[in-house]
């Protein structure tokens, strides 16, 4: 089974993979953050670096697909493939933070890999408000994450809305997560749980 979970910067993906691969007991892959070689600078400089970026997480979030289907485990994944092309290029793209001969080049790239691609057998949207995000972004503190402009976040999460809105490629469940505190709080663990056990009974 391959589980995926996704949302906005910030919204808690990595602590509720982290909690779900605990409860039941699935493999976890994480997103490329430590050793990621052009993040920090890309927050410096988005024009500058967004091509180099996006073209690095989508290698490997590629060799994540490839090594979910090869495991034959049950893995959850923190963030999908979808998000890097549908949300992150086609934001800097539309903001003019990538120039277009990057952004074709880009999608024709993802568009060659998108045909050797399993969507996950349930994907999990986090769906958070903008005070949410700033607030996790904040007190996780990052340094390179803090000068980020809300607007940015804000044309995030209109493309995360408009992709859960139109995704048809599998499962979805959505999750309000705004008034949920799944790291703290065990019962609103228990909440997301439930709500994941009835999708799966009802897929299976
Ligand atoms: N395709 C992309 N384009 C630009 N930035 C990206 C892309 N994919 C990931 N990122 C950035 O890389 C970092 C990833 O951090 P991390 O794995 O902690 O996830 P996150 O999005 O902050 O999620 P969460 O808080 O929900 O776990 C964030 O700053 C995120 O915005």
């Amino acid at each position: 089974m391959h589980i995926a979970i996704t949302g906005n910067i910030g919204a808690g993906k990595t602590t509720l993979a982290q909690q779900l691969a605990a409860h039941y007991g699935w493999d976890v892959l994480y997103e490329a953050v430590e050793g990621n070689p052009y993040l920090a600078d890309f927050y410096g400089d988005m024009a500058r670096w967004s091509f180099h970026l996006q073209i690095y997480f989508l290698n490997s979030r590629f060799e994540q697909v490839q090594k979910i289907r090869e495991s034959g485990r049950s893995v959850i994944q923190d963030r999908t493939i979808y998000e890097d092309a549908y949300i992150f290029a086609k934001n800097l793209y539309d903001t003019d933070l990538m120039v277009p001969r990057d952004y074709d080049t880009y999608r024709s790239l993802f568009d060659n890999m998108l045909s050797l691609v399993r969507p996950p057998d349930l994907m999990i949207y986090l769906r958070a408000d903008l005070p949410k995000l700033i607030g996790q972004i904040k007190k996780r503190g990052r340094d390179f994450e803090q000068a980020m402009s809300p607007a940015y976040l804000q044309s995030l999460n209109l493309l995360y809305d408009q992709f859960a809105e139109h995704y048809q490629a599998g499962e979805l469940l959505v999750i309000d997560v705004n008034e949920l505190d799944y790291a703290n709080n065990p019962d609103d663990l228990q909440h997301v749980i439930g709500l994941i056990d009835r999708q799966l009974a009802v897929k299976a």
